[in-house]
């Protein structure tokens, strides 16, 4: 096998699955529905692992996967070494801090509670800022958590703005904007460089009628 790509399963797959396609790989046995966790392409040129999306860093990173396909969010949440060589354009959403409107008077302690799934993101945003905050790590619903006096805020992806609108809520800072990216492994990219740039060229020309 010459290359293995890390594939997020959930949101991302079927926009990865038609881009490796466009790229003329044969995806047959690749669907977006499959329990198979390994598929391998016709030729046993390239082998795909689909893993939890916040497990593609990882993968990538102990070089099990050459490459990986991963959102921003949790790119910068790992924060682990790797190359970004292509912002993919897709799954594109916001980090954003939510909460009740005229959340400030609502405050009470002088700590603001932050629920979120992702707790790095959100220390380095208000490290950033000088706050100080408490963090309460959640894996979903992160919208229940002011409903619910958990916390005083959340961060967490907004994209269409549906889920805080529906919760009563509403956007109170922009943290910054996502979207899928293509990564690397660091050795990878030296040691496998006359598999893997052809591949990034031909996505590269595939994204343009994406
Ligand atoms: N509502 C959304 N709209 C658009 N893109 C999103 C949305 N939510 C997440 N994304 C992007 O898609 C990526 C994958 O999202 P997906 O929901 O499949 O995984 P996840 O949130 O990590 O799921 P899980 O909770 O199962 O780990 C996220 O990392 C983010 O970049
Ligand atoms: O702005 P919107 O278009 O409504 O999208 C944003 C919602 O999508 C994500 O949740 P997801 O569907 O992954 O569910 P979970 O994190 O609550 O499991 C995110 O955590 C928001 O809750």
């Amino acid at each position: 096998m010459e290359l293995t790509i890390a594939l997020a399963k959930g949101r991302l797959a079927k926009f990865a699955i038609e881009l490796f396609s466009k790229c003329g790989i044969d995806t047959s046995e690749l669907r977006e529905d499959t329990r198979k966790l390994v598929v391998c392409d016709k030729k046993n040129e390239l082998r795909f692992v689909l893993v939890k999306p916040s497990d593609v860093p990882v993968y990538v990173y102990r070089g099990v996967a050459d490459i990986g396909i991963a959102g921003k969010d949790t790119l910068l949440e790992e924060g682990l070494p790797l190359y970004e060589m292509l912002d993919l354009k897709c799954g594109k959403c916001k980090v954003c801090v939510a909460g009740y409107p005229k959340q400030k008077e609502r405050i009470t302690s002088n700590i603001t509670r932050v629920a979120t799934k992702y707790p790095r993101i959100a220390k380095m945003y208000y490290d950033e800022k000088g706050e100080g905050i408490e963090i309460i790590k959640l894996n979903g619903s992160i919208e229940l958590a002011p409903i619910l006096d958990l916390s005083d805020v959340i961060v967490d992806i907004v994209e269409s703005g549906t889920t805080i609108r529906e919760n009563g809520l509403t956007i109170l800072e922009e943290v910054c904007d996502i979207s899928a990216r293509l990564v690397v492994n660091q050795v990878s990219l030296k040691t496998k460089a006359e598999k893997i740039q052809p591949l990034i060229e031909k996505m590269k020309i595939a994204l343009e009628d994406m």
